[in-house]
This record gives C-alpha cells, sequence and structure tokens, in this order.
C-alpha cells in the first residue's frame, strides 16, 4: 500500500545558530505553510526537500521504515543539537487505515527554529548521484535550490500577509440532526454491552479562495491558543491541546485529554464548572479510557511509567478538559514514530475497545476522517520528536476546500444535544479562525 522510494535520497543537512528570531509564521509560505509552535516556540518549514507518502494499515510502521533510512543515509552537520536542530520531518497520519487520504512525512529545504532563547536555521539538499557530502560545514549552510539570499542574511525575509478573508463554515456530510441520531444510536450499542466508549466526529465545510494567505489563521490560532500545538502540515492546520507522544533522549511523555465542560460566563461560575467536570462520574469514565489505552501502549516500551493518580482540569479559552499527563523511561529504544504506531488509536478520539470502537465510527460516521485525530507533528534524525492528536483543525485541499472535523467521546451516560453542543465548543478555535 506504501510507495516507498527506489533508492534512499542522501541528504545534505547544516544547521547553524542565527540571531533573534521574533515571529517564524510571517517568515512562512502563504499557501503552503509548515509549522509546529508552541508558546511561540517551535519550527517554521519552507520549501520540500523530501516528501515521503505512506498508507494503508502499515502506513505507520512503513513510515518508521522509511525514516531509518533516510537518516542514516543523511549527512548532517549540527552544532547545536538541540530538540528540532538537525534533519527534521514534519509529520501528519490518517486516521484510518482505509482512508483514501495520504499520511506524510516531509522534510523541508529550510527549518527555521527556536526554543528556550536558542535560534537556529537548518538548510537541507538532496545530494546528486555519486556527489560526495562536504566534511564540514560550509560558512552559511547549502543554499536550497532557485533561493536568493537577502545580502547573505542567513534568515529568510518575512514577507507581507495577503488580503484578509472572512469564511463561513457550514455543515458539511454529517448534518445536526444526523450527528444526535448517530449519538444515539452508539448510546444503544453502548447500553446492549457491545462497546464501552466510542468517539463520533462530524465536519464542517467551507471554500477558501485562491491565494488566500493561510499565515493569518495560522497567527489567529497561535494567538488565540497559545497553550497548544498550533500547525500546519500539507493542508492540515490546527491547534492541538493532546500531546500524543513526547520523545526526548529516552524519555517519553503524554498529555491525555477526555471529558469536556464549556467555561462560565464568570470567574464563579467558570469554577463551579471546572468543579463539575473533575467530580463527573460520565467524564470521569470517558477519561479513564483514554488514559488507560495510553499507559497499555507505551508500557510495553517503557521502565518507568507513571500517571498522575487523578485527573486535573485544564482550561482553554474555549472549554475546560479533564487531562492527565503521563511520563516514562523508555526501555527499547523506541523513537517517536515506532510510538505513535503503537498508541494510535487512543480511545480519546477512537473509544474502548478500540476494534468496536473503530467498526462503530465506520457504520456511524457518513465521511473520511482524513488527518483529523491522526497523529500530527515532527520527527528528528535520531526519532526523538513531537506528535499531538490533530484537533481542533481543518485540511485545505488543493481546491480550496476547507473541511473541519470535531468529535466527542460517548459513554452510556451521553445526551445527543449535549454532545452536539460539545462538538460545536470545539469547533470554535478553527470556525474563528477562518471567519
Ligand atoms: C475528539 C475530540 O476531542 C477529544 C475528545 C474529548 C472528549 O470527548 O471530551 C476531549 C479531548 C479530545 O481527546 C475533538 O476535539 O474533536
Amino acid at each position: 500500500m506504501t510507495e516507498t522510494a527506489r533508492a534512499t535520497p542522501r541528504l545534505y543537512v547544516e544547521t547553524q545558530a542565527v540571531g533573534d528570531i521574533r515571529l517564524l509564521i510571517p517568515l512562512l509560505n502563504a499557501q503552503s505553510p509548515l509549522l509546529w509552535i508552541r508558546k511561540g516556540q517551535g519550527m517554521a518549514g519552507l520549501g520540500t526537500a523530501l516528501r515521503l507518502e505512506f498508507s494503508g494499515a502499515d502506513r505507520f510502521t512503513a513510515a518508521c521504515e522509511a525514516w531509518r533510512e533516510v537518516a542514516a543515509a543523511a549527512t548532517v552537520h549540527d552544532p547545536l543539537d538541540s530538540p528540532g536542530t538537525g534533519l527534521i520531518a514534519f509529520g501528519t497520519f490518517a486516521f484510518s487505515a482505509k482512508s483514501a487520504h495520504s499520511s506524510v512525512l516531509i522534510v523541508p529545504e529550510v527549518v527555521i527554529g527556536k526554543r528556550d532563547g536558542v535560534f537556529w536555521v537548518t538548510r537541507v539538499r538532496v545530494l546528486a548521484e555519486g556527489e560526495s557530502a562536504p566534511a564540514s560545514p560550509t560558512a552559511a549552510g547549502p543554499t536550497a535550490r532557485g533561493e536568493v539570499r537577502s545580502g547573505g542574511h542567513p534568515v529568510p525575509p518575512a514577507t507581507s500577509f495577503g488580503p484578509e478573508y472572512r469564511i463561513s463554515l457550514l455543515p458539511g456530510e454529517a448534518k445536526p440532526d444526523s450527528y444526535r441520531e448517530a449519538v444515539e444510536a452508539a448510546v444503544g450499542h453502548i447500553n446492549a454491552g457491545e462497546l464501552e466508549k466510542v468517539v463520533l466526529a462530524r465536519d464542517l465545510v467551507g471554500h477558501l479562495p485562491k491565494d488566500s494567505d493561510l499565515r493569518r489563521v495560522l497567527l489567529d490560532l497561535a494567538l488565540g491558543y497559545p497553550d497548544c500545538f498550533t500547525f500546519a502540515v500539507d493542508g492540515l492546520v490546527g491547534s492541538s491541546p493532546e500531546t500524543l507522544v513526547r520523545v526526548y533522549h529516552g524519555t517519553v511523555s503524554a498529555r491525555v485529554l477526555a471529558g469536556t465542560i464549556s467555561r462560565g460566563r464568570d470567574a464563579e461560575a467558570d469554577h463551579d464548572q471546572a468543579v463539575a467536570l473533575a467530580t463527573s462520574p460520565k467524564d470521569q469514565d470517558e477519561h479513564r479510557f483514554a488514559v488507560a489505552s495510553v499507559m497499555n501502549a507505551l508500557a510495553p516500551h517503557s521502565r518507568t511509567l507513571i500517571a498522575s493518580e487523578l485527573p486535573f482540569t485544564l482550561k482553554l479559552p474555549n472549554l475546560w478538559h479533564l487531562a492527565s499527563d503521563i511520563e516514562g523511561t523508555l526501555s527499547d529504544g523506541s523513537t517517536s514514530l515506532d510510538l505513535i504506531a503503537s498508541l494510535h488509536p487512543t480511545a480519546a478520539v477512537a473509544g474502548t475497545p478500540t476494534q468496536d470502537a473503530l467498526r462503530l465510527i465506520d457504520e456511524l460516521e457518513p465521511f473520511d476522517r482524513g488527518r483529523y485525530a491522526g497523529p500530527v507533528g515532527w520527527v528528528g534524525a535520531d526519532g526523538d520528536g513531537e506528535w499531538a492528536v490533530a484537533l481542533r483543525c481543518a485540511q485545505v485541499d488543493a481546491e480550496g476546500t476547507i473541511t473541519a472535523y470535531a468529535g466527542a467521546g460517548i459513554v452510556s451516560e451521553s445526551n445527543p444535544e449535549r454532545e452536539y453542543l460539545e462538538t460545536r465548543m470545539k469547533f470554535r478555535p478553527i470556525v474563528e479562525a477562518f471567519g
């Protein structure tokens, strides 16, 4: 199912430290941005040095294998050796093994990054057949094809934003009534003892005029949701609060979210909402399934693995979530790609038991989720990386069609209207960013 290049391309990669970079988003390409930031820190990508596509049930294992080969064949000069420096790929994976949408790893020609007061630029090019890689770094790094450097400055220039736009997103394949009916049907299956939890989503669609500047949407998301990962990979744009997995030098961490309530109108009502969420048996049930699925997936790869005993309430501008942080040390040298293969799909986005939930999603959701609820993030040459669950997001395709998705965890106590309203809250970041 998965296409692999005949010969592994040999990449030549140079990272250099640069002076202060203020904002990453204005440096991006307006129509095909590559971005991964949280709290203003992260990486922006320009151009494509290498694109690897995967599909089907083996999309994760094929990506692990292909990335290992690409990393092994690459020559990397990276004096900084920190998360995100050196060779990296941005990635987005389809939710379903049956999806018609591709899963991709993209190595940009240029990566501009900032983290903990360190600023860097990485340049990448594919070596020609027979060409040997420079043994030591060239002063300003390899110049990407066709790029004109302004005054020899290593950071590509910011460009001004294109015209403003306001786009309405309207119900797509799943109309509000059919969503409520699907929730009701799911509760029936749960009460019949067929499964314990299923996550059902609905979609909104809109159209982005040709040549619209997607950086406007990213800026809105990044400023409005600074504690979330704001991402743009291959047309998938969004701001996710949920860390699927982070791997760094043999440690592993994740943030599991499941259980949601609206924000209160004033401080007191808001506090009451948080207490109501933290003490709701329905939300605790939903959450327990989600934590268990992540712990079970990580346990075989970990020497130690700890989740907080009780979930905490995570405040976002549009809602409260029940959250649990998980931390551990790896026992088997798994890369972040190996771990997303084990983790996906968690009970926070599929349900419990997984296979029954996936079957019911196929039956009750009238669309292909594409990359929604799949892993989105980045991986480095050593396999370390950071992946979020692609939530609060939309896919913008080549014709400008925007498809946004939001879902809710259904358990036996679920109420169709409340679950519908929960998806409305979850759509807010993306609806407001395009609107
Ligand atoms: C499915 C979504 O969110 C997931 C489901 C949640 C829930 O059911 O409470 C909460 C956070 C996410 O894990 C979504 O945002 O579309």
